[in-house]
């Protein structure tokens, strides 16, 4: 094995997360290493968080974010709160301040041990989301998946989180639409260039929420933080709901988000580690730490 880097396997309310310590160190996890990481069982995620040395002064590390399948992905407020868990755990710190390529945010962890992401502001011009054409409001697009006389999911609101979401509104039943079909379909569908998280939600009061996330280089997740954020900025945009909302998601956690009167908005949530071990950040090749629980 060539030289290895020491990583956690973690959850966010059920996101998978691979939290790699890449500090001191000159290169990056390769596509090949993160696929190779995916199709084992044991090590099977939804995003490696890769924690490298800061690239800017009055940020302590730079996070670069890979999908399961091997792509690059702007944000994770999942992924941020297990980073966030691990390095206070490491060295008693409660604060910390980020980079990533979509820009710098703080986050935080909480006396009771949730942790708050700063995920920064929303955007919604079409060429920042982005999407093919031009659409003058984003609140609501022409998309539509089924028939074309009886869609079964149309009307986007659309919006970036620094990553791209599209958020379908259904009444009722949340959990009867075919998202993994659909999910693949929409992800890839022309209207989005760079491709986009798909979520379905359905508004439960104008506190509440549940959603389904198809991720963008990653399928079928428990949750998704950068999604649950794109849903109540988009709900309260299209007053579906306040900007303090609390989000019921697949794996049966709960997130809240608060999108503050400074455009910023707060994801928090809690963050698990399960076990942790060594890896070739080129090969994905791995080993757990003996130690560590099963
Ligand atoms: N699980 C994440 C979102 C991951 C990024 C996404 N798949 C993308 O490519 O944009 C979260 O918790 O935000």
């Amino acid at each position: 094995m060539a030289s290895t880097a020491p990583f956690a396997k973690m959850n966010g309310i059920g996101n998978e997360i691979i939290v790699a310590d890449m500090r001191s160190r000159a290169d990056r996890v390769t596509a090949a290493a993160a696929i190779a990481l995916n199709a084992d069982a044991a090590t099977s995620f939804d995003q490696i968080m890769a924690i490298h040395d800061a690239r800017t002064p009055g940020t302590a590390f730079f996070i670069d974010i890979l999908n399961s399948d091997g792509s690059k992905a702007q944000a994770c407020g999942n992924g941020m709160r297990c980073v966030v868990q691990a390095l206070a755990a490491e060295t008693g710190q409660k604060t910390f301040t980020f980079e990533t390529v979509a820009g710098i945010l703080n986050a935080r962890e909480h006396a009771d041990g949730s942790i708050s992401v700063d995920m920064g502001k929303p955007r919604f011009g079409w060429q920042d989301i982005p999407l093919a054409e031009e659409f003058r409001d984003t609140r609501m697009i022409e998309l539509q998946i089924g028939p074309i006389d009886a869609p079964v999911l149309h009307s986007p609101s659309v919006v970036s989180m620094g990553n791209p979401h599209a958020i379908f509104w259904v009444d009722n039943d949340v959990w009867s639409y075919e998202l993994d079909r659909f999910g693949p379909l929409l992800e890839n569908h022309p209207m989005f260039p760079e491709r986009a998280n798909i979520t379905i939600a359905q508004v439960t009061s104008p506190e509440t929420m549940i959603i389904r996330t198809w991720e963008r280089g990653a399928g079928l997740t428990k949750a998704c933080g950068s999604a649950s954020c794109a849903a109540v900025v988009a709900a309260a945009r299209t007053n579906r709901t306040g900007r303090s909302v609390s989000l019921l998601t697949p794996g049966g956690g709960t997130l809240h988000v608060e999108w503050r009167d400074d455009d910023h908005v707060i994801l928090t949530g809690a963050a698990e580690w399960e076990f942790s071990g060594n890896f070739d950040p080129s090969t994905g090749t791995w080993a757990r730490d003996t130690e560590s629980a099963a």
